[in-house]
């Protein structure tokens, strides 16, 4: 792991690509992937739509909170992956902020729902999915605004994504 480097923190709704372009950009750099959301469960032992059952949703943001001061108290040389929600908490931005460069992944509503289909790891989507991602983007429309970049992910592959952050990053 390369712990000179500055970390880089990807933000943005579920389905935006956190999770693909961390492990692109992760390769590609040669640095360690942290998902949060794996990391979360790994930690706690269920998965996320049985944390949210048995704990409830405020259980699991303490436990996000908890992980990501964890990851980003530690070296760089890290891509750390997100959850949808984790710029809910203003604790959780200003740790970002000051612990790596912030890149926030967009995605208009269609792309989203088009990418989370079929998908039942995200108990926020319980129901009528398309609704409830409406509903969320509108609830979040602002919360992504403090990160240092932004890319709209609707019209662009992984791999041209992954070179758009790497070009900023590497200014
Ligand atoms: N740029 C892209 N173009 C097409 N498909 C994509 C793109 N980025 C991601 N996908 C696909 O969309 C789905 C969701 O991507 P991913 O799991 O990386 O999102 P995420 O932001 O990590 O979501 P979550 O917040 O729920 O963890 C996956 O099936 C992935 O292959
Ligand atoms: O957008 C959200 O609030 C979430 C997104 C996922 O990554 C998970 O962190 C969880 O399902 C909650
Ligand atoms: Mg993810």
């Amino acid at each position: 792991m390369n712990q000179t480097e500055q970390n880089i923190i990807l933000i943005g709704m579920m389905g935006t690509g956190k999770t693909t372009i961390g492990q692109i950009l992760a390769k590609e750099l040669g640095f360690a992937l942290v998902d949060l959301d794996a990391a979360i469960v790994a930690e706690q032992g269920m998965t996320i739509p049985e944390m949210f059952e048995l704990r409830g949703e405020a259980y699991f943001r303490q436990a996000e909170t908890a992980v990501l001061r964890k990851v980003l108290a530690s070296d760089g040389g890290q891509v750390v992956a997100t959850g949808g929600g984790a710029v809910l908490e203003p604790l959780n931005c200003e740790i970002m902020l000051s612990g790596g460069i912030v890149f926030a992944l967009t995605a208009d509503a269609e792309t989203i729902i088009d990418r989370v289909r079929g998908d039942s790891n995200r108990p926020l989507l319980a129901g009528n999915a398309e609704e409830r991602i409406r509903i969320i983007m509108d609830e979040r429309k602002d919360a992504y605004r403090f990160a240092h970049y932004t890319v709209d992910t609707s019209r662009m592959g992984p791999e041209k994504i992954a070179s758009q952050i790497l070009m900023h990053y590497r200014v």
